[in-house]
């Protein structure tokens, strides 16, 4: 376990209405310097709109505080809000935009921002709010330098360029955020997928000896919410849901919500079934469970790692995740080796020929039967 950074306290109007001077309140921190805080008010404005607010590239150091109906609720950092209600018991990360390109999550949780600052939705859970890569969002682009989603790693973050610092803040804040937590801890990186699926909604959930043992709650939900499928990922991963799981404890899961399509684009009944989840989880509510039996399970059998120049996958492009290749199936080659299926039956997930040298180009994964899984490793 990574050790938790010191706990800087924090503010909110209430806070400096209660005498507290310097503006901070014993505990928390909500930005990560007063010195960056505008002197305009921008939560409370009517007009303010977290998404437009975040693709404005010279909004960028602008940091902001309200006190709405007894919750804090802060601009910490770029395209990071943190919501704070009295006495909660709930503490959730809700991120998109990990990957600027993948708009319908982000547009997603825009939607729900927007519902949480004109008071429709009455958050009874403490939230961290995540719109992660803002420099990719405007390009429309997967990432900048390299990919935000493989720097989220619990021993420090190296190289240059916009996203290992931007992993190194946000994971600043998820430490900050979780440091503060009681009761549940939940982030959920949304996130959708370059091609198809044949299961079109599907959860990556990291799970072995470093992160919570899998929770049946969980699954439910996750099926009330439109998920079809669940990816057991038993392998240390450096992404943003790991991290988050291993360090904090949390039920961290990566949700697939279906394919990239431009900002505008998307249609959002498709995530219906998921923003409702996602309120009632806000707001304290029941949300809709679905039976375990509902969800398709996997667990992951191999990665394949690009290792070369000519590395290629040897199907069509627009072959869909969760595609079932047989023992003897060609996969992949590049210069020196190729990868084929043995054992049994194999379903590819993820895979992309053009991923970073040393990155992985596809997983392998393999059915897991549900019943056997539950007896043997029900708590
Ligand atoms: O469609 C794809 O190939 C990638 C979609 C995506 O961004 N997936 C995440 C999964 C993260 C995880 O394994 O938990 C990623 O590759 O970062
Ligand atoms: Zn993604």
């Amino acid at each position: 376990m990574r050790p938790i950074p010191a706990v800087i306290p924090s503010c909110c109007p209430a806070c400096l209405r209660k005498g507290n001077r310097n503006g901070y309140n014993a505990g928390k921190i909500i930005w990560n310097s007063p010195m960056e805080a505008t002197s305009t008010p921008l939560l409370s404005t009517p007009d303010f709109r977290f998404l437009p607010h975040t693709l404005a590239a010279n909004n960028a150091s602008q940091r902001d505080r309200w006190e709405r109906d007894g919750v804090c609720i802060a601009l910490v950092d770029e395209g990071v809000l943190l919501v704070e209600p009295p006495a909660a018991t709930t503490s959730l990360v809700l991120s998109a935009g990990i990957h600027g390109n993948e708009t319908a999550p982000i547009e997603l949780l825009d939607r729900l921002v927007d519902r949480l600052l004109k008071g429709q939705l009455v958050p009874k859970a403490r939230l961290l709010l995540i719109l992660g890569n803002p420099p990719a969002m405007r390009r429309a682009e997967r990432y900048v330098d390299t990919n935000l989603n493989r720097l989220f790693k619990t021993e420090g973050v190296e190289g240059s360029g916009y996203e290992p610092q931007r992993a190194q803040r946000l994971m600043n804040q998820v430490d900050r955020f979780f440091s503060q937590a009681s009761g549940l801890r939940l982030h959920y990186d949304l996130h959708t997928a370059i091609r198809g699926s044949e299961y079109e909604k599907f959860a990556v959930y990291p799970h072995n000896q470093r992160t919570p043992h899998w929770d049946r709650g969980q699954l439910e939900w996750l099926a009330g919410a439109g998920i079809e499928a669940v990816l057991f990922q038993d392998r240390n991963s450096p992404t943003f849901s790991w991290y988050s799981s291993e360090v904090h404890n949390a039920h961290g899961f990566t949700l697939e919500l279906g394919k990239v399509h431009p900002f505008g684009e998307n249609d959002g009944s498709r995530l219906m079934a998921m923003e409702s989840n996602l309120s009632a989880l806000i707001e304290g509510r029941q949300p809709s469970r679905g039976a375990l039996a509902s969800l398709r399970l996997f667990r992951i059998r191999d990665q394949i790692i690009r290792k070369g120049e000519r590395f290629e996958l040897l199907f069509p492009d627009d072959l869909p995740n969760f595609s079932r290749f047989m023992p003897g199936s060609l996969i992949s080659r590049d210069e020196e080796s190729c990868y084929t299926l043995s054992g049994s039956p194999g379903y590819i997930i993820f895979p992309n020929a053009k991923v970073e040298i040393g990155a992985r180009a596809a997983l392998i994964a393999e059915a897991v039967d549900a019943d056997q899984l539950f007896d043997s490793e029900a708590r």
